[in-house]
């Protein structure tokens, strides 16, 4: 049964998107709602034979955060005003500002304790549900009764929202099109939008497969999704490895020659995987032969700390890691080494942290790990050389190895991968393995650690 919506007040709003009647309306459970509407009584009088076109209608939710307080978590301040400037432009329709609906009909309190959950990881939906909710408790019968009130039995209503229409539907009211507001995905509120369009039914544009995996949200099908999916659904620390290397497994020539062994593809898929963890690990001789920056330049994403493990101090000082500021350098270099005249790390760029490795220790990698460990670095890539690789792989510490194959025969040079010898065949390592093409190149991710 409809829930009656009294007309209680009637004025006029002037806005940036014009001037719209304000109507005020209680429904019977006490919620106060208002409608700005534009030409409704107008296009009410053209009388049979000229029926006026549905007028553009839009349900708004009420959203304290975003609506008022212009927040980024959710896309409701844009839409409201791109709704408001529809209807203005539309010459007819109205936005119908419905209280009540807060946090999807939980009430604000409740919206910004699921807000706390979706920081801890949760996404909106789960949310709801750990706070003993519904995904989605908003009902539309007051809308339906306003609208009756204003004389609307037919909409185009402005919405991505399919279950929006079905509820008017059931209500009576006749939704000739449903056009949807397109808001712009940006970090803070990407998530959110892939949530609503993956688990709440929603239509709205799709959102970039890889800004969703940035976000924490994996899409349901698409080879990103299938390629660095499971990489984002991983809870907790993460160690992966990667090196791209000849068929012949060699990662440079014999007179260090690096440029370049794979294709532009893996550089693709490099920096993905770079985008992805907190961390990027270098052995020092690369890093000074490579004279490399370890940062996302092919795809958008933030850039990891790079860091690079240099017992011998090796690294000069111009090299980009150290001079380039562009993101966070963990330079950790051997007891020994002394790094100019004056104190250890005197006059080094501010992004750089010089870690002298304590006492006796080898570097060895689970150590490394844990001194990332200690600074918040859990989801780590270690990426060369290859001797690097080989010891985090060795020790056992490596849960996915990407290594990449290219067509080229280098026949000698800075060695790849190497593993540990084995008497046959059936001691050989045989991982579990994925495996695409990247161009002319082969991606083969060895699952190390389930
Ligand atoms: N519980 C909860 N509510 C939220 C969250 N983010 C936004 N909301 C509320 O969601 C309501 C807006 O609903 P949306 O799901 O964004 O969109 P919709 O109204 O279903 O669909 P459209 O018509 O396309 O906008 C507002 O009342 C917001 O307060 C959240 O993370 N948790
Ligand atoms: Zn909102």
């Amino acid at each position: 049964m409809r829930i009656a919506a009294e007309r209680l007040a009637d004025t006029t709003l002037p806005t940036a998107h014009g001037t719209f009647r304000l109507t005020a309306y209680r429904d019977s459970d006490g919620h106060e709602h208002v409608a700005l509407s534009l030409g409704l009584a107008d296009g009410a009088g053209d009388g049979p034979g000229a029926a006026p076109a549905a007028p553009l209608v839009r349900l708004h939710s009420e959203c304290l955060t975003g609506d008022a307080l212009g927040s980024r978590r959710c896309d409701c301040g844009e839409q409201l005003h791109q709704a408001l400037a529809a209807v203005a432009a539309a010459g007819r329709g109205a936005v119908l500002y419905l209280r009540g609906h807060e946090g999807r009909g939980i009430g604000l309190v409740e919206k910004m304790r699921a807000y706390a959950l979706q920081d801890g990881g949760l996404d909106t939906v789960d949310a709801n549900l750990a706070l003993g909710h519904p995904a989605d408790a908003r009902t539309y019968a007051a809308a339906a009764a306003i609208l009756d009130d204003l004389g609307v039995g037919a909409v185009r209503l402005l919405s991505s929202n399919p279950a929006k229409e079905a509820a008017l539907r059931e209500l009576g009211i006749e939704v000739v099109a449903r056009e949807r507001l397109t808001v712009a995905a940006r970090p803070e509120n990407v998530r959110y939008l892939t949530t609503k369009r993956e688990r709440m039914g929603h239509d709205g544009p799709p959102v970039d497969d890889w800004e969703a995996l940035l976000s924490g949200v994996v899409p349901a099908a698409g080879d990103l999704a299938d390629r660095y999916g499971a990489l984002v659904a991983h809870a907790g620390p993460l160690v992966l490895a990667q090196l791209g290397q000849s068929l012949d497994g060699f990662i440079a020539s014999r007179t260090g020659d690096a440029r370049f062994v794979t294709g532009e593809e893996d550089r693709e898929h490099l920096h993905r995987l770079r985008a992805l963890v907190d961390a990027v690990v270098v052995g020092g001789a690369t890093a000074a032969r490579d004279d490399c920056r370890l940062t996302v330049r092919d795809v958008p994403g933030p850039h990891p700390t790079r860091v690079v493990l240099d017992p011998g101090g090796r690294l000069p000082r111009e090299t980009a890691l150290l001079t380039d500021g562009v993101a966070p350098t963990i330079w950790v270099v051997g007891p020994q080494v002394t790094c100019g005249e004056d104190e250890p790390g005197a006059g080094l760029a501010p992004h750089v942290e010089l870690v002298r490795w304590p006492g006796s220790w080898a570097m060895d990698p689970a150590a490394v790990l844990d001194l990332l460990a200690d600074r918040g670095l859990e989801r780590v890539l270690v990426e060369g050389g290859g001797r690097l690789v080989s010891a985090f792989v060795a020790a056992g510490v490596v849960d996915r190895l990407f290594l990449t194959t290219a067509p080229v025969l280098v026949g000698d040079g800075v060695p790849g991968l190497r593993v540990e010898g084995r008497d046959s065949m059936a001691e050989a390592l045989r991982p579990t393995a994925r495996r695409w093409l990247a161009g002319e190149d082969v991606v083969t991710e060895l699952v190390l650690r389930p």
